[in-house]
């Protein structure tokens, strides 16, 4: 839809003018949009019953995380050019995807930014669902690596099938274990995303050339102790790959430990310290009194 449409809520009555498409995808538009003064992001979506399921998981989370300003903010139909358009409007997350990010900003940002996002899905598991399609464009990053989820299309209940994900990042699919949503699902598909944001070039050329029947996590891992920027968490990705973590807090105190420890030399004679560290580590000196320095020095 051309920027500077207006869409009117049918039932809540409010006005949101269109600024520009934020991304396109399996489900519907979303689009940075205004209402009176205040800026929002507007997902237009193609079935009102997936658009409502999303909204349902949104309305759930809000209620139980009263402690910050509500995600969903409206959701209505409107009409445009005689046809009925679901929508909700939410929150703007201003960021972007994870893996671009890091190209921007550098790796070393990868230790925060992991922590973070292990910290977010913890409290999405605490409430009882699982987020089921994490990937790098559903994983947006701002300002000093602060991370928001977006697109729960795929947010599924604990107990229940896995209905919204992504083929790379699916534990199924790698013959790691099943589609019923527990807290490793998504631990699992962070250590893909983590792959993907540093080696994606090998992850997609494996994906490509191995037989079906041939995939595994042992294969995953063959890719993260030839890389090294990955390396140094290579005990964290295999037992994310392997599903041994019954909870995502407890991975996020795994991550942050392992963060620390590549952090500090071993001995005076081993100042080795991985680059990506080493940059973290300056990061945080120069960001002296941000999150990312709090974060780290905790
Ligand atoms: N609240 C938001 N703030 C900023 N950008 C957003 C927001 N929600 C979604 N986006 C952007 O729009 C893109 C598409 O949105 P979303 O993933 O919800 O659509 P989808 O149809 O469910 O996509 P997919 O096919 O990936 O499941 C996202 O990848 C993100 O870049």
């Amino acid at each position: 839809m051309p920027p500077g449409t207006v869409l009117r809520g049918k039932w809540n009555g409010k006005r949101y003018r269109l600024e520009r498409l934020l991304g396109l995808g399996a489900n519907g538009q979303v689009y940075l949009a205004t209402c009176g003064s205040r800026t929002c992001a507007l997902k237009i979506g193609k079935e009102t019953e997936d658009l409502q399921a999303e909204a349902n998981v949104l309305a759930s989370l809000d209620q139980r995380e009263r402690s910050r300003p509500p995600f969903l903010l409206d959701v209505d139909d409107a009409e445009w050019q005689g046809k009925k358009l679901p929508f909700y409007a939410m929150q703007y997350v201003p960021g972007s995807p994870v893996k671009a990010y890091l190209r921007l900003h550098g790796s070393q940002w990868f230790g925060v930014i992991g922590y973070r996002l292990l910290e977010r899905l913890s409290e999405l598991h605490e409430a009882g669902w699982v987020f089921g399609d994490v990937k790098s464009d559903n994983v947006l990053v701002s300002g000093y690596g602060r991370v928001a989820l977006v697109d729960y299309g795929g947010a599924t209940a604990i107990g229940r099938g896995v209905r919204q994900f992504t083929e790379i990042y699916d534990r199924g699919y790698w013959a790691a274990g099943s589609r019923t949503a527990d807290p490793a699902y998504d631990v699992f598909a962070v250590a893909v995303l983590w792959i993907h944001a540093l080696d994606g070039k090998r992850l997609l050329q494996l994906t490509r050339t191995l037989l079906p029947q041939n995939r595994h996590p042992r294969e995953l891992v063959e890719l993260i102790r030839t890389n090294p920027t990955l390396r140094p968490m290579e005990t964290w990705l295999d037992r994310a790959l392997y599903g041994r973590f019954q909870h995502a807090r407890e991975a996020s105190e795994h991550w942050r430990a392992l963060v620390h420890a590549a952090a500090q030399p071993k001995d005076a004679s081993d100042g080795h310290v991985p680059g990506w560290m080493a940059g973290l580590l300056a990061a945080s000196v120069v960001l002296c009194g941000s999150a990312a320095a709090i974060w780290f020095l905790h």
